[in-house]
C-alpha cells in the first residue's frame, strides 16, 4: 500500500519543520512535560475501543451530530470548553495579599516601635498615636497602588486573550456546517478537521481521509501520526491505553499537518487529556529574555543591599551606639532600595500597552513580544493579503498555446470542489468563476453532479499540488492534479497540445515555463492543471501516483496589490525596520508585486537554492536578499532563523499553516484574526486587519511602551544607587542617622506614586524612530553613571546643613549644644535632607526620563508632570504641617535652606545634562 510512502514524505516535511520549531515544552529527557504524567482516562479509553455507531449511540448523538437545542441544553449543564481559569484567589484574599510587602512590614515593624514609645510608656495625657496614624497612612496608599496595578495588570491580559478567539466548524444535525468558538463545543458534537486547525476538544474520529495530526505538544514526538476512524485494536486489553495507543482519537492542542476528518467530541475543558494533565501539573510559562532582564536588574539591586545594609548597620551601630535605631534605618534601608514594585510597574507599563494597542488593532497574547515588536528590525512578510488586497480573481484560464479554455476551467473546478483539504483562496476563485461561467452555459452547468470522487492526495507546501481521482458516470476514473507551474510540470510527462497529446522533451517543458513565467511578470500569481486517466486500485493514492500525467493549461490570477502598502512599507523603512517578502508563490509574480508597493529588490534567493546553502552561508545571503521565493515551510524558517543568526531581531507576518513554523522560528511572530489556527497559536501578535500600517502603528507603540519601561527601570536603579552611596558617606561621617527610618519610607513611597504615572508618559520621537533592543548590561552601565550624580548634591547637602543651616536654626554648632538643642539640630538637618532628597529624586525621574526632555516632543505627560509637582509640594510642606511635621520628625527649615536648595537643584539639572552629553557620545542612546 502505497500509503507507507505517504507516511514518509510527510515525515520527511515534519521532522525537519518541527526540530527547531520549539512545539512544546521539553524537558531534558526530551519528552515533553505532558508525557509525564497520567493515563487516558475511562471516558477516552471507551471512547478508543468502541465501535463508531456503539460510541456515537452512547453520546446521544449520530454522525450528523446533535441538534443546536441539545448542544445549548449540555453547555448549561456541563459548561464550557475552556480549560477552567487559574482559580482567581478572592478579592479580600488578593487586596490582603497586596499589603503584605517588605515595605509594609517594615512600616509595621515602625509602628509597633512608635506604640511603645510614644503612647505606652508615655505620660497619661502626653500619648501621641500621630507617628502611627501616618505609618497606616503610608500602609494604606502602598497597598492600595500595589493592588490596583496588579489586579488591572491580569485584568488587561485576561480581557486580551479574549479577544482572540478560535473557531471550528461543527455540524448539528439538520443545519449547515458552522463555524462555533472552541469554547461552545460540547460532547457528541461532531466537528470537521481540515490541514491547519487545532483539534478543540478530545474526540473519536468518525471518518477521515488521510489524516495526519502533530501530536508534539503531547508526547514531544514531532513526527506526524496517522489518524483513521478504526476502533482501537483489541491487542492491548489487559492494560490501560496511553495516547501513543489511540489511533482514533484527536487530542485537544494537537493540530492538523495534513487531510481531513470529523470527528465526534468525547472529553471537554477540563475533562480533556491535556486539561487532565495540566491540572494535575501546572506548568509555568518559560521565561522571556525581556522577564529574565527585569529579572536581573533586581537581582543586582537586591545584591548591592545585602553587601550595603549590614554595613549601613555596623556603621551607624559603631558610631552611634543606637544599635535598635541603626538596624530600623538600615532596613528601611533595604527596603527602600529592593525595588518590590518593579515588576509591577513593569507590568502596568506593558499591560497599558498592550490595552493601547488593542485600541489600534493590534492584540497583543504575550505582554513581553511588546518589547520585541519595538526592537525588530527585520520584517518578513508574506505576500498574499499582507502586500496583496486579498481578492484573488481568476483573471484567465489558458491552454498550453496560449488561448482560453473552458476545459482547463473545467478540471480545475473538479478539484476544487472534490478536495476535502485545505481550500484557500485560489479553490474559492475557480470555484467562484466555474458557477457563474455555468449559468450561461448549460453544457458546464451540473458537472460536479455527473462524477464521483474515488481519493484524492491532499495538497500539501512541500508538494504545492494537489490531486483527486474522480469516477464519472461511465466508469471511466481519472486523476486532475493542480498546483504551481514547476511542480505540477514535474509530474508531468505529456503535454496537449492543439495537435493531440504529445510527449513532454526538454524544449517543450522550457516553452511551458516560459508562458508561467510572463504570466508572473505581469504580476498574476499562476497555477497549472494536469490530468491523466487512472487505472490504479481505489483507495491507493499517495503522492507517488502524481507522475506521468499530462499537461493541460493554467490558470492566472489577479491579486492586486494594496494601496496602502506602498506608504507602510516606507514608514517601517524609516522607522529602521527593513521589509523582506517570504513567499511560497514563484518569484516572477513576487518580484512584480514587490515593485508596486516599493520594495527594491536587489536580491533574490530561491526554495532550491536555499537548500543549497549551509548556515553560514544563508545567513550572508540572507542579509542581502529582498525576495525569498519558491519556499517551503521549513525554508521560511530557515531563512528567519538566518537572519536572526546574522544579529537581526525578525518578525514574521504571515497566516497560513505554512508559515507557522517561520513564526515560531521568529522572535514576534505576527498573524491575523483569520488566519488559520495553527498561524495564530504561532503568533505572539494577532492583527484584527492584515494590513502592515496597522503594524507600523504596533511598533510605534511597541517602542513606546519598551521606553516608557525601560525609563522607570533606569531612573529607579539610578535613584537607588545613589540613595545607598549617600547613605553609606552619611553613616560613615555623621555624628547622628542621616534621616529616620520613617522619613526614608515616606521618601520611597513618594518615589513609587510619581512612578505609578510613568505608564502614560510622552516618548520622544528619536527615540520611535529606530528599533530598540533590550540590553540588560547598559542599565547597570546607567547605574553606575547617573547614580552618583544625585549623591554629589546629597553630600553638599550634607555639608552645607551640619555646618551651616542647621547650627542657624539650633542657635550654635553641633559640637557646642546641650540635649535639647541637639534633637532641635538633628531635627532641622533630617528635614533639610528629607525635602533636598524628594527634590532631587524628583528630578532623577525627569532628567533621565530622556535625551532631550526640554523639547517639546520630550515634555512629560501632564499626569505625570501633575503628580510629581503635587508630590514635591506636599512634602516640602509637611515640615509646617502641624502634627504631620511632628510625627514624622521634621522641623520648620530656616530661610538659609532656600539659596541651599535651589543651588543643589541648578547643580544637579547642569551635571545631568553634562554627563548626559558624555554618555550619549560613548554609548549610543541614552534608554
Ligand atoms: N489551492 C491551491 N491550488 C493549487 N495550487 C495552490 C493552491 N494554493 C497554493 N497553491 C500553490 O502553492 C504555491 C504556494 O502557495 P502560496 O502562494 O499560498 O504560498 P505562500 O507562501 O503562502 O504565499 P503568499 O506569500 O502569497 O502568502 C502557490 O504559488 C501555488 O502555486
Ligand atoms: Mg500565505
Amino acid at each position: 500500500m502505497p500509503k507507507t510512502k505517504l507516511i514518509q514524505h510527510i515525515k520527511n516535511i515534519t521532522i525537519k519543520g518541527n526540530r527547531n520549531a520549539g512545539d512544546a515544552p521539553r524537558d531534558r529527557g526530551g519528552k515533553s512535560a505532558v508525557a509525564r504524567c497520567g493515563e487516558l482516562g475511562s471516558a477516552l479509553e471507551h471512547a478508543a475501543r468502541a465501535e463508531k455507531h456503539d460510541l456515537l449511540a452512547s453520546l446521544g448523538s449520530s454522525t450528523d451530530g446533535i441538534t443546536s437545542a441539545e448542544a445549548t441544553r449540555r453547555l448549561e449543564q456541563n459548561g464550557h470548553n475552556s480549560p477552567s481559569e487559574r482559580r482567581r484567589l478572592p478579592l479580600a484574599l488578593r487586596l490582603a495579599a497586596s499589603f503584605v510587602s517588605p515595605f509594609t512590614l517594615i512600616l509595621a515593624a515602625l509602628a509597633a516601635v512608635s506604640l511603645y514609645t510614644n503612647v505606652i510608656l508615655a505620660a497619661p495625657g502626653d500619648e501621641d498615636p500621630s507617628t502611627c496614624v501616618i505609618i497606616a497612612v503610608m500602609v494604606a496608599i502602598s497597598g492600595v497602588l500595589r493592588f490596583v496595578q496588579e489586579d488591572r495588570g491580569l485584568a488587561a491580559a485576561e480581557s486580551l486573550r479574549k479577544l482572540v478567539t478560535t473557531t471550528c466548524c461543527v455540524v448539528r444535525a439538520g443545519e449547515p456546517e458552522r463555524e462555533v468558538p472552541f469554547s461552545e463545543l460540547v460532547i457528541g458534537d461532531v466537528v470537521r478537521l481540515a490541514a491547519g486547525d487545532l483539534v478543540p476538544a478530545d474526540a473519536r474520529v468518525i471518518e477521515a481521509k488521510d489524516l495526519f495530526l502533530n501530536q508534539a505538544a503531547l508526547t514531544g514526538e514531532s513526527e506526524p501520526v496517522e489518524k483513521t476512524a478504526d476502533p482501537c485494536p483489541a491487542a492491548v486489553p489487559s492494560r490501560a491505553l496511553t495516547v501513543g495507543d489511540c489511533g482514533n482519537i484527536v487530542f485537544t492542542g494537537t493540530s492538523v499537518v495534513s487531510g481531513s476528518a470529523r470527528a465526534v467530541v468525547v472529553a471537554t475543558g477540563d475533562d480533556t487529556y491535556v486539561g487532565r494533565v495540566m491540572g494535575a501539573c501546572r506548568e509555568r510559562p518559560a521565561q522571556t529574555s525581556f522577564d529574565a532582564g527585569v529579572a536581573s536588574v533586581s537581582r543586582v539591586l537586591v545584591a548591592f543591599m545585602l553587601v550595603m545594609c549590614p554595613v549601613v548597620f555596623v556603621l551607624n551601630g559603631l558610631t552611634k551606639g543606637d544599635w535598635l535605631s541603626a538596624l530600623l534605618f538600615s532596613v528601611s534601608v533595604a527596603v527602600g532600595i529592593t525595588p518590590q514594585m518593579l515588576p509591577v510597574i513593569v507590568t502596568t507599563c506593558l499591560a497599558r500597552g498592550a490595552r493601547e494597542m488593542a485600541r489600534h488593532e493590534v492584540i497583543v497574547k504575550d505582554l513581553a513580544a511588546i518589547q520585541n515588536l519595538g526592537a525588530m528590525d527585520v520584517l518578513c512578510c508574506d505576500k498574499t493579503g499582507t502586500l496583496t488586497e486579498d481578492r484573488v480573481i481568476l483573471e484567465r484560464h489558458i491552454n498550453v498555446e496560449g488561448r482560453p479554455d473552458d476545459r482547463v476551467l473545467r478540471h480545475a473546478y473538479l478539484v476544487s470542489h472534490f478536495q476535502t483539504g485545505l481550500r484557500n483562496l485560489i479553490d474559492e476563485a475557480i470555484i467562484g468563476r466555474y458557477e457563474s461561467i455555468a449559468e450561461k452555459d448549460r453544457g458546464l452547468a451540473g458537472v460536479a453532479s455527473r462524477y464521483r470522487r474515488v481519493d484524492e492526495v491532499p495538497f500539501d507546501f512541500e508538494r504545492r499540488r494537489m490531486s483527486v481521482v474522480i469516477e464519472d458516470e461511465r466508469g471511466k476514473s481519472q486523476m486532475v492534479t493542480k498546483g504551481a507551474v514547476r511542480e505540477v510540470l514535474a509530474a508531468c510527462s505529456y503535454v496537449e497540445l492543439a495537435e493531440g497529446v504529445r510527449p513532454l522533451d526538454g524544449g517543450l517543458r522550457t516553452r511551458l515555463l516560459a508562458r508561467a513565467e510572463d504570466l508572473g511578470a505581469r504580476g498574476m500569481r499562476t497555477i497549472a492543471v494536469a490530468q491523466k486517466t487512472n487505472p490504479r486500485p481505489v483507495g491507493a493514492f499517495g503522492p507517488e501516483d502524481e507522475r506521468d500525467m499530462v499537461f493541460m493549461g493554467y490558470l492566472a490570477f489577479l491579486d492586486p496589490p494594496k494601496q496602502s502598502a506602498a506608504e507602510a512599507i516606507e514608514r517601517l523603512t524609516k522607522a529602521g525596520v527593513s521589509v523582506r517578502v517570504v513567499t511560497g508563490d514563484a518569484e516572477g509574480v513576487a518580484a512584480c508585486v514587490c515593485r508596486t508597493v516599493g520594495i527594491r529588490v536587489e536580491g533574490v534567493l530561491l526554495g532550491p537554492e536555499v537548500d543549497a546553502l549551509d548556515d553560514a552561508a544563508l545567513a550572508a545571503r540572507a542579509e542581502e536578499t529582498q525576495l525569498f521565493a519558491r519556499l517551503s515551510p521549513l525554508q521560511k524558517a530557515r531563512v528567519v532563523r538566518a537572519l536572526r543568526a546574522a544579529g537581526h531581531v525578525v518578525g514574521f507576518m504571515g497566516d497560513g499553516i505554512n508559515d507557522a513554523a517561520a513564526m515560531r522560528a521568529a522572535d514576534v511572530g505576527v498573524s491575523v484574526d483569520t488566519a488559520v489556527d495553527v498561524a495564530k497559536e504561532s503568533a505572539q501578535v494577532i492583527l484584527t486587519r492584515k494590513d502592515l500600517s496597522v503594524l507600523v502603528r504596533g511598533v510605534r507603540e511597541g517602542r513606546r511602551t519598551y521606553a516608557n519601561t525601560i525609563k522607570y527601570i533606569k531612573a529607579t536603579a539610578s535613584s537607588n544607587f545613589g540613595n545607598v552611596l549617600s547613605v553609606l558617606v552619611a553613616s560613615a561621617f555623621l555624628p547622628f542617622l542621616p534621616m529616620s527610618a520613617l522619613q526614608l519610607l515616606l521618601l520611597g513611597l513618594a518615589y513609587t506614586v510619581a512612578c505609578a504615572a510613568l505608564p502614560w508618559d510622552n516618548v520622544e520621537e528619536a527615540f520611535l524612530a529606530s528599533p530598540r533592543t533590550w540590553d540588560a548590561r547598559s542599565i547597570v552601565r546607567f547605574m553606575l553613571w547617573m547614580g552618583p550624580l544625585s549623591s554629589v548634591f546629597d553630600i553638599v547637602t550634607y555639608a552645607a546643613m551640619f555646618f551651616v543651616v542647621a547650627p542657624t536654626a539650633a542657635g550654635g554648632p553641633w559640637g557646642a549644644l546641650g540635649p535639647a538643642t541637639a534633637a532641635a539640630f538633628v531635627a532641622v538637618f533630617h528635614t533639610g535632607w528629607f525635602v533636598e532628597s524628594m527634590w532631587t529624586q524628583t528630578l532623577v525621574l525627569f532628567a533621565l526620563r530622556g535625551e532631550r526632555v526640554l523639547a517639546s516632543e520630550g515634555r512629560p505627560a501632564r499626569t505625570l508632570a501633575a503628580v510629581a509637582v503635587l508630590g514635591v509640594a506636599a512634602l516640602t510642606a509637611l515640615p509646617w504641617t502641624p502634627g504631620a511635621s511632628e510625627a514624622l520628625g521634621l522641623a520648620p527649615l530656616p530661610a538659609a535652606f532656600w539659596p541651599l536648595l535651589a543651588t543643589c537643584a541648578a547643580g544637579y539639572l547642569l551635571l545631568v545634562g553634562l554627563v548626559k552629553r558624555l554618555y550619549l557620545r560613548r554609548f549610543d542612546s541614552l534608554l
